[in-house]
């Protein structure tokens, strides 16, 4: 082999926890009854905001002091008293802490940022409504939302879950506090890798949860039991460097990342081999090999994946061919109108798009030097800046911190990775809506 042969060594990327596992850990060692460990968890806003929402309603959470791990003591059944619980962005935290809130006795009041009171609750009030809960909400069905909580008995429930399957997960995760469990059946359920992630912690925990023959689940009382996870390196920030190594021709791999992983979002590697990349998991890590080109030319429905369809349409001008995404119809409905701005964004770059209602085409173009309106979602910031890495020169993020909902050294990590990553301009950020 001569030098020229020698194929660049691999990347290892320094990839945080995953949002979803530590939101789900923390609760759950919240509803456990004594102390449990939620260990390598994500420190993000959307975290912190989740953490401190639950000690606002009387968990201890106490963070070790390089936060190897989260000691969080819980009290074995629903929180007590009088709180405010802030969610900031998290659609986690006002999807998931209001069904355990109900399971206690006294009142909760749940607001976020106007961001988040934008995003539909209406699918889980409903639910709660159903099984006896006394909630109050403003005008709208989302945020601002009180809950007078006494205590929760159960019963049988259908859920639509064709906007988010956030409501199923949250409804499911308090089941265990309701006096008689809880029979649940979803209807049109998108993002299902997400239920089946909150089952298998549930279980971890000490649920008992059963699937029954119709598409149900069937959820025993009995609370939950402390345990010490560990928490995966999120599939869904992974995209962007993996996304990295295919339009760069390097090798990436990610240590942890796994196969077994919890994680839906890891097939996103799925659809970079389609794109003509080389994708290896193992039984340790995850490795994407790029060649610097990306081949198009296809359809390919991410609705199960849908938080990585932006890593894919940012990048998708540079392949051979037009790729079209779909089954994504429930992107338009999170941090931004995710189809919207992802078409807006490549249409200012001089790319030609097509938006239906839950799909996508991006046609192959030379991306044009823009300023990226991130719409305060990590997401838009974080897929450009891949677009960015591979043609120098093109991408200006508005607000590049938005990135810190969920990886808050995403530019500095992209930096260390690929030298040639031109750092954002770090000055200022975008109001993060009133509180
Ligand atoms: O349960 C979760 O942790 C999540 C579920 C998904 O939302 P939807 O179910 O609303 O698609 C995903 O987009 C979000 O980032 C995290
Ligand atoms: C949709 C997202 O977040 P959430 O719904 O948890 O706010 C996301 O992280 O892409």
């Amino acid at each position: 082999m001569t030098t020229a042969e020698v194929p660049a060594p691999a990347l290892l990327a320094r990839i945080p926890g995953s949002k979803s596992l530590t939101n789900r850990a923390v609760l759950l060692a919240a509803a456990a009854r004594g102390t449990s460990r939620v260990r390598a968890p994500l420190v993000s806003d959307d975290t912190i905001a989740f953490r401190d929402a639950l000690t606002a309603c009387g968990t201890r959470v106490r963070s070790s002091p390089l936060a190897e791990y989260w000691e969080v003591t819980g009290t074995g059944r629903g929180p007590t008293g009088r709180a405010r619980l802030w969610c900031a962005d998290a659609g986690t935290a006002a999807r998931f802490l209001p069904p355990y809130a109900a399971t206690g006795h006294g009142t909760f009041l749940f607001n976020g940022s106007s961001q988040l009171r934008a995003r539909p609750q209406g699918p889980l009030l409903e639910a709660l409504r159903g099984l006896g809960a006394d909630i109050e909400t403003g005008p709208g069905d989302g945020l601002p939302l009180l809950v007078r909580a006494d205590g929760l008995t159960g019963g049988r429930l259908v859920v639509d879950s064709s906007l988010s399957s956030q409501y199923l997960s949250g409804l499911l995760m308090a089941a265990p506090l309701m006096a008689n469990g809880l029979t649940v059946r979803p209807e049109a359920l998108v993002s299902s890798p997400y239920v089946a992630m909150t089952v298998a912690l549930m279980r971890r925990f000490g649920a008992t949860v059963e699937e029954r023959p119709d598409g149900g689940l069937r959820v025993e009382p009995g609370g939950y039991t402390p345990a010490d996870p560990v928490v995966e390196p999120d599939a869904s920030t992974a995209s962007y460097v993996f996304a990295a190594a295919a339009v760069t021709g390097r090798t990436v791999t990610v240590p942890g990342l796994a196969a077994g992983s919890l994680q839906g979002d890891l097939r996103f590697v799925e659809v970079l081999e389609k794109a003509g990349a080389r994708v290896s998991v193992t039984a340790d890590a995850t490795s994407v090999t790029g060649t610097g080109r990306l081949r198009g030319g296809f359809d390919v429905d991410m609705g199960e994946i849908s938080d990585t369809f932006m890593t894919l349409a940012a990048i998708a001008p540079l392949a051979d061919a037009p790729i079209t995404v779909h089954g994504i119809g429930h992107a338009r409905l999170k941090e931004s109108d995710r189809i919207a701005a992802v078409a807006r964004n490549l249409r200012a770059c001089g790319i030609d798009t097509e938006q239906g209602r839950d799909r996508i085409t991006v046609r192959p173009g030379e991306p044009r030097p823009a300023r990226i309106a991130c719409h305060r979602d990590h997401r838009i910031a974080m897929a450009f800046s891949v677009l960015g890495l591979a043609r120098p020169g093109t991408v200006t993020l508005d607000d590049p911190h938005c990135v810190a909902k969920t990886f808050p050294g995403f530019h500095e990590e992209m930096r260390r990775l690929f030298p040639a990553y031109e750092l954002p301009d770090t000055a200022g950020r975008a109001a993060d809506g009133d509180r």
